[in-house]
């Protein structure tokens, strides 16, 4: 029932057209690419077209090239002038996120300082591996600066302890305990607009989280970003050179719904269709109890902690569903962008990194763009916790090597950024379905919605539902639309909903302007 109810952008901020992805062909380096796909997507539409092309141009980087090609590659980068005067730890440590192997940096290095020339074992000159990546990308790369973290030792295991003791001395202790870790994380985000928690949840918890997700590995789907000039003009396409990683939507264990466990948020992917895998069975959902405890830890921090010390988050109570995201270690990133440009309601964004044994040559450093010359390294090592403001903060995930890269993201909301967002998309689906209905279809839904609304008729819910499956079909579907439930499912809808849900849906139709 409470999912019948979400709307696709309640339950999916980023997978609907919604515009806010639209900043990633804005701000991105491969500006000129994403330009040129969009008039391919808008005058062809064809999109396996755009999706070849896409695949094409990802080959780069040193995995190209032989051992040998490298190593050659390496000395030329390393004979440029304006690499020469770097940090030679930084500058080799770069190399090795492009994919050289540490040896053969190191007989780079030997070779430049000894100045020895190489051979170029039959080729007229070495492939020019800085052209590969831009030099000034480079440049940019090696001069990060390594993000400050807060330490901050289980954390999420802390928070779990003060929702379960019932004594309230041991509350008040821990509750202290968390509060100074809070207040440094709160002055950060005040400060910066972001903040890095490191060891937020501790290795048993990132072991009992791999081990529940483990199973959902196959259903995991690649990201589509919005590629378009505005939030209706343009197409959702996965272009994997923008956004390279594969995502999976988990819902339920949401603040203030105590009840109900952790489940995937597609019906299909929960019925396991797409992949072959078997359905989930009761005990396969119960083993994601680990995942629901890390997301009630961050909920807990997030809203018993921060809220109350941050202005900016006064009006913050919900969040987004889960989003677990995969980035293959083949070199897969995310191109500099802000997350909420359209005022789709996110306020925080919360990421709990699940990367065991990660080091730094691995790369997938989520980039802080502080400032338009400052920019802060965060390494996805397992139990850190990133937080940024949503709305401002432009951020990327550097390309990922030799290892996947995992992590859970969550966003809370700003309730009325929030309910403004949800009441424009319905509004707009509302507006689409109507397209296509008769005057008579439009004019029944309308009297409706009006009587829904109005305090002198007290429908009750069986009146209303009744009233409901006897309108025309395009009635009704123009009025899901507004409810933000599927489309055939308005009547039913209508039947199930307590009379607190009815009063809800009554003040948000008397305020959406039908
Ligand atoms: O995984 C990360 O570090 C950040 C991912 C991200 O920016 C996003 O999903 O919007
Ligand atoms: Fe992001």
């Amino acid at each position: 029932m409470r999912a019948a109810l979400l709307s696709p952008l309640e339950r999916n901020p980023l997978r609907k057209r919604d515009g806010s992805m639209a900043c990633v062909a804005a701000n991105c380096d491969g500006q000129w690419h994403l330009r040129e796909l969009l008039e391919m997507v808008e005058s062809k539409s064809d999109k396996a077209h755009v999706l070849g092309i896409v695949a094409k141009r990802r080959e780069t980087t040193a995995t190209r090239l032989s051992e040998r090609e490298r190593l050659l590659a390496a000395v030329d980068f390393l004979k440029k002038p304006e690499i020469k005067d770097r940090p030679r730890q930084a500058v080799d440590e770069y190399l090795m996120r492009q994919g050289i192997a540490e040896d053969v940096v190191a007989e780079a290095r030997r070779l430049v300082d000894e100045d020895i020339v190489p051979l170029a074992g039959g080729q007229s000159h070495a492939p020019a591996f800085a052209s590969v990546e831009v030099d000034s990308a480079a440049a940019e790369e090696i001069d990060a600066i390594e993000a400050e973290l807060i330490a901050v030792d289980d954390l999420a295991s802390v928070l779990r302890k003060i929702e379960s003791t019932k004594k309230k001395a041991t509350k008040r202790v821990l509750r202290n305990k968390v509060g100074e870790r809070a207040k440094l994380c709160a002055a950060a985000l005040d400060c910066q607009s972001w903040a890095c928690l490191d060891g937020f949840a501790g290795p048993d918890l990132v072991d009992g989280v791999l081990r529940d997700v483990a199973c959902l590995e196959p259903l995991y789907a690649p990201s589509e970003i919005w590629v378009g000039t505005s939030a209706t003009l343009g197409a959702q396409v996965v272009v994997p050179e923008v956004r390279g990683d594969k995502v999976l939507w988990m819902c339920g264990a949401h603040p203030g719904r105590e009840r109900g466990g952790v489940e995937p948020c597609d019906d299909e992917v929960k019925r396991g269709v797409s992949a072959g895998v078997s359905r989930l069975s009761k005990s396969q959902e119960a083993r994601f109890q680990h995942l629901r405890d890390l997301m009630r830890s961050v909920d807990g921090f997030v809203l018993g902690e921060l809220v109350p010390r941050l202005g900016v988050l006064s009006d913050v109570s919900s969040r987004s569903d889960a989003m677990l995201a995969v980035y293959p270690g083949d070199g897969a990133r995310f191109q500099a962008h802000v997350d909420n440009t359209s005022l789709d309601g996110r306020k925080l964004t919360t990421v709990l990194y699940l990367n065991k044994g990660w080091t730094r040559e691995k790369g997938g450093q989520l980039r802080i763009h502080a400032t338009s010359k400052a920019h802060y390294d965060v390494e996805p090592r397992a139990g850190r916790l990133a937080l940024f403001y949503a709305d401002r903060i432009k951020h990327e995930v550097r390309p990922t090597w030799h290892q996947d890269r995992v992590a859970l993201t969550l966003w809370y909301y700003g309730d009325n950024e929030r309910r403004d967002a949800v009441d424009r998309a319905k509004v707009d689906a509302a507006t689409e379905v109507a397209v296509n209905a008769t005057d008579a279809e439009r004019r029944r839904a309308q009297a409706y919605a009006r009587d829904l609304c109005d305090p002198a008729h007290h429908a009750s819910v069986e009146d209303l539902a009744d009233r409901a499956e006897y309108l025309p079909r395009n009635s009704q579907k123009i009025l899901a639309a507004m409810a933000g439930v599927p489309d055939t499912h308005f009547a039913v809808a209508v039947r199930r909903m307590t009379p607190d849900a009815l009063n809800g849906l009554r003040t948000r139709f008397a305020t959406m302007g039908v």
